[in-house]
């Protein structure tokens, strides 16, 4: 398909699409398939003037949709939520042209979790209460304190590529169940299903201007435009610590709060009484999840010496059974990366940790995957020995389906090798010893550690980094802190 012939994505403002000009005289940019490179859309990239008119619009929503009752607030949430179930493989097949991911787990972890969102937040929203405290003063009278909870309202949401719809209701879902308006920009890379949402939302009741998406890019595109405009109130961010540093700067002029959830250089610690099968199982999940695509993939895998030559060899039989291929295909276990460029950035690591004297057990190049394929930004899952903390790509984030396997000998080595990064996402620590579970986790310099698991969400814990990991929490009350502006009152009785 050439881009000519390609559908358009449009851009979601006030409450309607937004028509490309006919004579294709606005800016458009091409969104390409990346399993087989192909283009499949042309996406109209919004102007600052169509930034505008979203903020303008989100504004004017906030004084309805802020006034509107909690009860019914909700009540569009979990429309919403049930429209996207009716219309389930609609959003898979939107998820898959956005990213090339594999069929099962579209449906088994982003549509799914698109549900859940928007369903745990209206819970958590439903059952908040208020921060109250009774004073007592001198003479023995009291006073009251209480705080009321008011949305914050218009919530710049900007989003990534790796798991757009995920990532996007993440923090669209308790933006609007607090009463704010949100102006959403999907990655360049992923603009579908987020259009596709604001249909939802539109038909779930969720008035004109609470929901607005605007197609482009980052700098001198509408990603800046967005930051940039005076009429934000705040802005939750996912992606590259880089990106989000930047963002930072963008809002300090006007002091605007920011929420951050930005890169990882995640370790999972491996202790001798490790359960080796549950380990490996996880350990697999952990590093090649969407092709090492998460924010808390694993890329510094800790092993006790004792069972360094089991884990590597159990690991690199695993990566080696992986299947890579066509995402419609049920069997297909991995997809490719989001871009030629991102899987540049991958190979670049793969020369890095060669000339700093890697092992590579397993991958290191670019599969063949036959001519449907070879166009795709496939790339092999590899994993390599033989690197020290000292090295690149053990230090900085590769966002790939790679991992360096590195020996220890003591807890406390362990301990110090994990805690050895500017990052602080993530951890995943695998031990038979319940006590050593604790310590260790409790240890580690992360927002969020597991024992013997890795990713098993409760969306009501708080979630986000430390360090260049970012800004601040999400999740239940954490979110509910972020998207609400506390006015409290205080009583004298
Ligand atoms: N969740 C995570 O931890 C993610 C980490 N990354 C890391 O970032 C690296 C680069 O990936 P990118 O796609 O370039 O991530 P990015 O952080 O630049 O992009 C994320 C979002 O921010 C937007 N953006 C970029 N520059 C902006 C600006 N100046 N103002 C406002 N918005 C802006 C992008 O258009 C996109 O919607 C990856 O290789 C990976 O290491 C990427 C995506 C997600
Ligand atoms: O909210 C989750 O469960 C997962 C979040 C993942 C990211 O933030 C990421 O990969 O960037």
């Amino acid at each position: 398909m050439t881009a000519d012939t390609a559908r358009w994505i449009r851009n979601f403002v006030d409450g309607q699409y937004v028509e490309p000009d006919e004579n294709h005289s606005v800016r458009s940019f091409e969104k390409t398939d990346p399993a087989t490179g192909l283009v499949v859309a042309r996406v109209h990239e919004a102007d600052e003037a169509l930034v505008d008119r979203a903020v303008t619009g989100a504004r004017s929503a906030l004084g309805t949709w802020a006034r509107t009752p909690v009860r019914e607030r909700t009540a569009v949430l979990r429309r919403a939520a049930d429209l996207i179930e009716e219309r389930f493989e609609e959003f898979v097949a939107a998820e898959i042209a956005d990213t090339g991911k594999p069929v099962t787990q579209a449906r088994e972890l982003d549509v799914a979790r698109a549900l859940a969102n928007f369903r745990t937040f209206a819970d958590v929203v439903a059952a908040a209460g208020q921060e109250s405290f009774l004073t007592d003063l001198a003479g023995g009278r009291q006073a009251l304190n209480y705080a009321v909870r008011k949305p914050l309202g218009v919530v710049a949401v900007i989003v990534p590529w790796n798991l757009p719809l995920l990532l996007l209701t993440w923090k669209v879902a308790p933006a609007l169940a607090c009463g704010n308006a949100v102006v959403v920009k999907p990655s360049e890379e992923t603009p579908g299903t987020a259009t596709l949402l604001a249909e939802v939302l539109r038909d779930a009741g969720l008035p004109a201007g609470a929901y607005n998406v605007v197609h482009g890019f980052g700098a001198d595109s509408a990603g800046a435009y967005v930051t940039s405009h005076p009429g934000i109130d705040g802005v939750t961010f996912t992606g590259s610590s880089a990106t989000g540093s930047h963002v930072m700067r963008t809002v300090a002029p006007r002091v605007r709060p920011v929420s951050f959830e930005l890169g990882g250089k995640n370790a999972a610690l491996v202790f001798g009484d490790a359960d080796l099968d549950e380990t490996l199982d996880g350990l697999t999940r952990s590093v090649f999840a969407n092709t090492g695509q998460v924010c808390l993939c694993t890329e510094r895998v800790y092993v006790h010496r004792s069972v360094f030559a089991d884990v590597a060899d159990g690991l690199a039989e695993r990566a080696r059974s992986l299947r890579l291929g066509r995402p419609l295909d049920e069997a297909t276990t991995t997809g490719p990366l989001i871009s030629q460029a991102h899987r540049d950035k991958v190979r670049g690591y793969f020369a890095l940790a060669e000339q700093a004297g890697a092992k590579v057990l397993t991958g290191g190049g670019i599969p063949e995957l036959g001519a449907e394929l070879d166009g795709g930004s496939w790339i092999e899952p590899t994993l390599w020995t033989g690197l020290t903390n000292a090295d690149r790509p053990v230090r900085e984030e590769i966002f790939g389906p790679v991992a360096a396997l590195i020996p220890f000998d003591t807890e406390d080595e362990a301990i110090a090798l994990a805690n050895d990064t500017d990052y602080g996402l993530a951890a995943s620590v695998w031990t038979t010893d319940l006590r050593r579970g604790h310590r260790v986790a409790q240890a580690m310099d992360v927002g969020m550690a597991w024992v013997n698991t890795w990713f098993l969400r409760d969306l009501r814990s708080p979630f986000g980094g430390t360090g260049l990991s970012g800004i601040g929490r999400e999740g239940g009350a954490s979110s509910l802190h972020f998207y609400t502006e506390p006015t409290n009152v205080c009583v004298q009785l």
